[in-house]
């Protein structure tokens, strides 16, 4: 006796359908975003599995929370780093042992402050930005977690204050380096960050998948080219191991070798 009594023809087309689909995926096809979610794959924002996520992985300082919520009123609270991306580089960070940050682009500071409480009390985090008034938002938290002397704020273009970084003697002694500022820059942070982080240290740069657009760079999206030109080239590049993660809107890690 059949454990569901289903009709004949829904049961023909399922069966057609599952043999389509599979012969598709043995064939490497790709299939539509109704099948697989978002179109780069990412899982949404609002979604219960990213809900899931949060409640059985996310150990958020109450700080931090308190920042996230502040933020998330804000016009721009979109630009803020994903918490449970900005909670895997602060584990990454203590289990290398980092003492010297770098991050570009600071916004209202969540990741500037989730790294600064983990790194040790002579800990720097060097936090990059353009615009003051977005720090003016967080410090006060920083200051109400007892972080604010780990967060050196740099208010510059980022390539000035890593090149004066460079000039300064201080290649190979970060041990961790955050970017996620502007995208068509993304390959001179990469090779600056690169000559200051040391051997064994985390590039982490965020918003590898640009919403998805980087499967077909539009001419005119000049983000999203830069972000895949750089994608591609780290895909070749023999002085770092990377691992992409689909974390928040996608976040590769190279390991300088
Ligand atoms: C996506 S937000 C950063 C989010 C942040 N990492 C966080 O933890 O929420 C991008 C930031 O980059 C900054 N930015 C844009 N262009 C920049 C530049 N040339 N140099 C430094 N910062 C820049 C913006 O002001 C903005 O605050």
């Amino acid at each position: 006796m059949p454990l569901l009594s289903v009709p004949k023809e829904v049961a023909v087309g399922t069966a057609v359908l599952g043999v389509a689909f599979a012969a598709g995926v043995l064939a490497g096809k790709r299939y539509p975003s109704f099948i697989f979610g978002t179109p780069s794959g990412m899982i949404r924002k609002n979604s219960p599995l990213r809900q899931y996520i949060l409640d059985h992985s996310l150990r958020e300082h109450p700080i931090l929370k308190k920042l996230r919520l502040l933020t998330a009123d804000h016009p721009h609270g979109r630009m803020m780093v994903s918490c449970e991306e900005a909670q895997l580089m602060a584990n990454l960070a203590k289990l290398i042992k980092a003492k010297k940050v770098i991050e570009i682009g600071v916004f209202t500071g969540y990741n500037a402050l989730s790294m600064a409480l983990v790194l040790p009390d002579d800990g720097r985090v060097i936090a990059c930005d353009i615009n003051e008034d977005y720090a003016k938002i967080g410090r006060p938290l920083w200051k109400e977690a007892g972080v604010e002397h780990k967060i050196d704020l740099r208010i510059k273009p980022a390539i000035q204050t890593l090149d004066e970084l460079l000039a300064n003697g201080e290649a190979e002694t970060f041990d961790f380096a955050f970017i996620d500022a502007d995208k068509e820059s993304y390959n001179e942070y990469y090779e600056k960050c690169f000559h200051l982080i040391k051997k064994g240290g985390i590039i982490a740069i965020d918003n590898v998948f640009w919403n998805g657009k980087v499967l077909k760079p539009r001419k005119d999206d000049l983000a999203a080219q830069s972000i895949h030109r750089l994608n591609e080239k780290l895909l070749r590049d023999a002085r770092v191991n990377i691992s992409m993660l689909p974390v928040g809107d996608g976040v590769t890690l190279a390991f300088k070798l």
